[in-house]
C-alpha cells in the first residue's frame, strides 16, 4: 500500500457567499480545514452544508469569496479539475448498483489513466501495463476500505453498508489530498456505521488524507471530528472542537431552539 507521507495541503474557505434568487444559502462563510484533519460541517436542516460542499466540489459557484487549496484557487473551476486537483467527493444519495466492485474502483481510476482511449483499446503494452497498475492500486484501496474479499463481486448482490463503501473507495481512487464526504453513514445501520468510522479513521491516517464531512448522525461526528464549523440559515456560527461546539449557547439555540445546556444537542 502507497502511503503518503507529506501532509495534504491547507483547505481555506473565505467569506464565501451564495444566493439562490432571493435567499441567501451561504453568507460570508470562512473555515480552514487543518491538513490532515478530520472537519465536520454541522447544522440544522437547510443550514447551508450541501451548498458548502457543491462550493468545495465546484458544482456550485459562490456570488463571492474563495476556495484555495494551498497555493491553488478552486473558486469557480469546473468539478472535474478540481478532482483532478486533489480534492474528491462522494454523493449522499448516490449507491452504486451496476457492474463489480473493481469496475467501479476502476472508474475511480479513469481520471488518472494515461494512455489514451485507443492505445487501450488495441491493447497496446504500454496501456496494458498501466492498467494492471491501476487495477492492483485499486486493490489496494479496497482492502484499506474492508471491501477486499468483495473486490470481484457485482455490486447488486452486496449490502448498503457496503455498497455506500464502495462509493467511498471509488472517491479514494482519484488519490485525492481531501475527501468531502457527504453524509457517509445516512441509511446504515448501528453496526455498518462503527464499521464505516473505522474505515474513514484507517484511511485518514494512512492515507493521510484531510476530510471534510457533512453528517447529521452527531454520534460519529463527535467520534471522528478533529473540528467542527457549525452553520445555521447560511452563517457560520460556531467553530471548534466537538466538545467546545456542543456547549456552545448559539449552537444549542439554533438545534433547539434554547440555551438550555441539553446534551443532546451538537
Ligand atoms: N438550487 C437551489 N435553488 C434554490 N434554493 C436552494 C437551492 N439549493 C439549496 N437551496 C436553499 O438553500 C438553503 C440551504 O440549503 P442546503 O441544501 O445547502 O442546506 P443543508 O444544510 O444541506 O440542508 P439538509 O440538512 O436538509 O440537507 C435552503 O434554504 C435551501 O432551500
Amino acid at each position: 500500500m502507497t502511503d503518503r507521507t507529506t501532509p495534504p495541503p491547507e483547505l481555506a474557505v473565505r467569506d464565501v457567499t451564495v444566493r439562490f434568487a432571493g435567499l441567501t444559502a451561504l453568507d460570508a462563510v470562512s473555515f480552514t480545514v487543518a491538513p490532515g484533519s478530520v472537519h465536520a460541517v454541522i447544522g440544522p436542516n437547510g443550514a447551508g452544508k450541501s451548498t458548502c460542499f457543491n462550493v468545495l466540489s465546484g458544482l456550485c459557484r459562490p456570488a463571492s469569496g474563495t476556495v484555495r487549496l494551498g497555493g491553488t484557487d478552486l473558486t469557480r473551476l469546473a468539478p472535474h479539475r478540481i478532482a483532478r486537483l486533489g480534492v474528491a467527493r462522494t454523493f449522499q444519495n448516490i449507491v452504486t448498483t451496476e457492474g463489480t466492485v473493481a469496475d467501479n474502483l476502476m472508474l475511480g481510476r479513469h481520471a488518472l489513466t494515461r494512455a489514451g482511449f485507443a492505445a487501450s483499446a488495441l491493447h497496446l503494452p504500454r496501456a496494458v501495463r498501466e492498467q494492471r497498475a491501476h487495477r492492483e492500486r485499486a486493490r489496494e484501496i479496497a482492502e484499506l476500505c474492508g471491501l477486499g474479499d468483495l473486490f470481484d463481486t457485482p455490486v447488486a448482490v452486496l449490502s448498503y453498508g457496503d455498497r455506500k463503501r464502495v462509493e467511498f473507495a471509488r472517491a479514494l481512487c482519484l488519490e485525492p489530498r481531501v475527501l468531502l464526504l457527504d453524509e457517509p453513514v445516512a441509511g446504515m445501520n448501528g453496526a455498518e456505521r462503527v464499521r464505516t468510522a473505522e474505515v474513514v479513521r484507517d484511511v485518514r491516517e494512512r492515507l493521510g488524507l484531510s476530510v471534510v464531512l457533512v453528517e447529521h448522525d452527531m454520534g460519529l461526528v463527535m467520534r471522528l471530528a478533529d473540528e467542527v464549523t457549525v452553520l445555521d440559515f447560511g452563517r457560520a456560527i460556531a467553530h471548534g472542537t466537538p466538545e467546545e461546539v456542543r456547549r456552545d449557547p448559539e449552537v444549542l439555540r439554533a438545534y433547539l431552539g434554547t440555551d438550555d445546556t441539553g446534551e443532546d444537542a451538537a
